[in-house]
């Protein structure tokens, strides 16, 4: 199995409101959980407990079994993490940025690759724009260009349709849906309804209290 990743009892307070208490969850290979709720109901803050950026008040989080805290290492090596903003720096064009992207994450990115990655996005022909003369959607396509690119089975994605137009909510579908396909797994918070015929499963969280 490669990804094996459980929380049990999970609970987060922030500024002495809860967020969410006794909390589980457990992604597998092949496992599309989406996680929705209010705007303030902890989603992202629940992303950043499951990807070791902040401590959970309560609870635990393993990683095949291991306490994240333990195995952060073999963790952060299987996780691709695209987070609420783009990440995308304004100054670089598309292809550098993808490409800066990639060297953080350790993978060897030839140009024809980075190429691939962009038209697969739909960004051919911007790949030597740069950022900040992209609109927002291009710019989110950018960040998700890594999802072609970096080869790994965890995928952690806030709000990953923000900003998107429907031909890119359709392939960002697919592509998820072919992810976990291939025996990959996705945590992704969302506002998007997307079901994939059953293949998806949902995490509610609360009003916040
Ligand atoms: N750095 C922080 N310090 C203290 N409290 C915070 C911090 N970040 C978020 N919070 C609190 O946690 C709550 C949940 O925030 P979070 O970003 O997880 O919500 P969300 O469900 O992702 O919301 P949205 O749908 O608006 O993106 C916020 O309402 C805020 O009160």
């Amino acid at each position: 199995m490669k990804v094996s990743l459980r929380a049990s009892r999970l609970a987060c307070e922030r500024d002495d409101r809860w967020l969410f208490r006794a909390l589980d969850l457990r992604v597998e290979d092949g496992d599309i959980l989406r996680i929705e709720g209010a705007n303030g109901s902890g989603k992202t803050t629940l992303l950043k407990l499951l990807t070791g950026q902040l401590p959970p008040t309560e609870g635990r989080i393993e990683w095949h079994g291991e306490p994240l805290a333990r195995s952060r290492e073999a963790f952060l090596s299987q996780l691709l993490y695209v987070g609420h903003a783009p990440g995308v720096s304004a100054a670089l064009t598309a292809q550098e940025s993808l490409a800066w992207a990639a060297a953080m994450a350790g993978v060897r990115a030839p140009v024809s690759d980075l190429e691939r990655a962009l038209e697969a996005v739909g960004l051919a022909g911007f790949e030597d724009i740069p950022a900040r003369q992209l609109s927002a959607g291009q710019q989110r396509r950018i960040a998700l260009a890594r999802l072609e690119l970096v080869p790994r089975p965890l995928w952690i994605l806030d709000e990953p349709f923000t900003a998107i137009d429907r031909e890119g909510v359709a392939w960002l579908e697919q592509r998820l849906v072919a992810h976990g396909d291939a025996g990959g797994a996705v945590v992704m918070t969302t506002h998007h309804t997307f079901h994939a015929n059953g293949r998806v499963d949902s995490l509610l969280l609360g009003e916040p209290a």
